[in-house]
C-alpha cells in the first residue's frame, strides 16, 4: 500500500509529516510526503511557518507522481500554493483526499487565514473525507455562512473530539465513541487522519476505517513519548498476533526458570489487546500451569483469546486506572515473601471479608487495591478466604514484563528458604 501525505514538517516528529510518516509506518503502509511548510515548534510553541516556494512544491508533487501510484492522499497543514497545486493532480488522478484542515496548533499559533481558508473549501469540494475538530469545523461552517459559500452535500465530515461525530448530507451517520485519556498528546488529529487514509488503503468500508484507527489513535496516545514539554505521538499496533508472541515468549521464559511459586488452584498468565472492552480482548492458556508433585510444573492447554475470564477481569479492572496495563499473572502467596516484596515493589491488596455481595471478586478487589493505591500497583494480594486460597497477582504492561518480575519475585523466595 501506498498513501501520499501533505504537510508542513515538525522538528519535533510529534506531528506533521514526521507523525503521518511514522503512523502509516506502524500501519505497514508505504508513504511519501510533501512538505508545505518548515514549522520549527514544540509542545511550548510554534516558532515561525516557513512556506515552500511554487516550484518546490510542484517538484515535490512531480517527483512522487512519477516514482508511485497514489490513490489516497491526506492533508496536514497547507498553503494556498499546496491547494492550487493539489486540485490540479486531483482531477488528473482522481485522487481520494482526506483533509485534516489542520487551522491552527494547539499552541494556538494560526496555521490559515481567510484567503486560505477560502482555499480549503475548494479543497474540501473536491475531497473524499474532512476531519476538523470541534472548533475547526464550528470555524469552517460560520466562514461559508459569511461568505456565502458551499460545501457539496455528499464530503464527508468526521468532527473530532473524545467522541466523534461522522456527517454526511447534515445528517449524523455515526458516533465513535472514546474515552478521554488524561494526557495533551501533540500531533494526535495528524495520527488519526493518517491511520483512517491507511485503513483506507487497505480496502476497509470508511466506517470501519475510522472505528479501527480510533483504536490505533488511543494506543498512539496511551503509549506517547514523554518530552521535557510534554507528549509526543508515538503510533503503536500492538496485534493479536503480538500477544500471542508475547505470552508464547513469557511461557518460553518461565520453563525455564525454577519457578515453584504456583498456587493449589494453579497459575494462569493472561495479556490483553490495548484497550480490552472485555474478556475476549484477552489471551491466556486454556489450562493453567500446575505443579508437577515430584518438582517443577506442568504448562497445560493453548494461548488463546477469551481464554481466561478470572485474570481477564484483574486487566480489565486494572486497565481502566493505566490502559498501559495489559497483562497479570496469579501466583502463590507467602506471608514472609509479600512483606519482603514490598521493598523492591509496589503493593496493594483487598480483603475479602469486605466483599459486597453480588459483585465479581476479581473486578471488585482489583479496582479497590488501585484506588487505594492510586493507580495500578506491581502487586495486588490478598489472603484469601472461605475456600478461597490467598493469593498474589503480578501486574505489567505485557505478558515478558510480568514474567520478569516473576522472576525476580521467585530468587527472592528462593533466597528466604
Ligand atoms: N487525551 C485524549 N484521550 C483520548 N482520546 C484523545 C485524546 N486526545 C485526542 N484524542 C483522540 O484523538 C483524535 C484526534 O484528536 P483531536 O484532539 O480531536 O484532534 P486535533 O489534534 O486535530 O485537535 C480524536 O478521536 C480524539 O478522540
Ligand atoms: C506541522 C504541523 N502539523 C499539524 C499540527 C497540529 O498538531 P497539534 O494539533 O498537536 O498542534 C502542528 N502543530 N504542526
Amino acid at each position: 500500500m501506498v498513501i501520499l501525505a501533505i504537510g508542513g514538517y515538525d522538528p519535533t516528529g510529534g506531528a506533521g509529516i514526521s507523525a503521518d510518516m511514522k503512523t502509516a509506518h506502524t500501519l505497514n503502509v508505504y508513504c511519501p510526503t510533501i512538505t508545505t511548510s518548515i514549522i520549527p515548534q514544540n509542545n511550548k510553541m510554534v516558532y515561525e511557518k516557513f512556506d515552500l516556494s511554487e516550484n518546490n512544491i510542484k517538484n515535490q508533487f512531480k517527483a512522487v507522481f512519477e516514482e508511485f501510484d497514489i490513490e489516497y492522499v491526506k492533508t496536514g497543514v497547507l498553503t494556498t500554493t499546496a491547494i492550487n497545486v493539489l486540485l490540479k493532480y486531483i482531477d488528473k488522478y482522481e485522487l481520494k483526499v482526506i483533509c485534516d484542515p489542520v487551522l491552527a496548533s494547539t499552541t494556538k499559533f494560526p496555521f490559515a487565514n481567510k484567503e486560505l481558508l477560502a482555499e480549503y473549501i475548494k479543497l474540501f469540494n473536491k475531497s473524499f473525507l474532512i476531519t476538523p475538530n470541534r472548533q475547526e469545523y464550528n470555524e469552517i461552517i460560520n466562514f461559508t455562512k459569511n461568505n456565502k459559500l458551499k460545501i457539496k452535500d455528499d464530503l464527508n465530515i468526521l468532527i473530532t473530539g473524545i467522541n466523534d461525530i461522522l456527517l454526511k448530507n447534515s445528517k449524523i451517520i455515526k458516533t465513535f465513541k472514546g474515552f478521554r485519556i488524561n494526557r495533551e498528546v501533540h500531533g494526535t488529529g495528524c495520527v488519526y487522519s493518517t491511520a483512517i487514509t491507511a485503513f483506507l488503503s487497505k480496502g476497509r468500508n470508511l466506517e470501519e476505517a475510522i472505528k479501527e484507527a480510533k483504536k490505533f489513535t488511543l494506543s498512539s496516545i496511551i503509549y506517547s513519548k514523554k518530552s521535557k514539554l510534554g507528549y509526543n505521538s508515538n503510533p503503536t499496533y500492538i496485534s493479536k498476533e503480538t500477544v500471542i508472541k508475547n505470552l508464547n515468549y513469557a511461557l518460553y521464559l518461565l520453563k525455564h526458570m525454577n519457578f515453584n511459586l504456583i498456587p493449589e488452584v494453579g497459575s494462569n498468565i493472561a495479556e490483553s489487546l490495548p484497550i480490552p472492552k472485555d474478556f475476549r480482548d484477552v489471551a491466556g492458556l486454556t489450562g493453567r500451569i500446575i505443579k508437577n508433585k515430584l518438582g517443577g510444573f506442568y504448562i497445560v492447554g493453548d494461548v488463546e483469546f477469551g481464554a481466561s475470564e478470572h485474570i481477564a477481569k484483574i486487566i480489565l479492572s486494572a486497565s481502566k486506572f493505566n490502559p498501559e496495563i495489559r497483562s497479570c499473572m496469579n501466583i502463590k502467596y507467602d506471608e514472609e515473601l509479600i512483606k519482603i516484596l514490598q521493598d523492591k515493589f509496589t503493593v496493594s491488596s483487598f480483603d475479602r471479608k469486605d466483599e459486597p455481595p453480588d459483585v465479581s471478586t476479581m473486578e471488585w478487589g482489583t479496582t479497590l487495591a488501585c484506588e487505594k493505591f492510586g493507580g495500578v500497583p506491581d502487586l495486588i494480594y490478598d489472603k484469601g478466604g472461605e475456600g478461597k486460597e490467598p493469593m498474589i497477582r503480578v501486574l505489567g504492561r505485557d505478558a515478558v514484563e510480568v514474567i520478569k518480575k516473576v522472576e525476580v519475585i521467585q530468587k527472592i523466595y528462593n533466597s528466604l528458604r
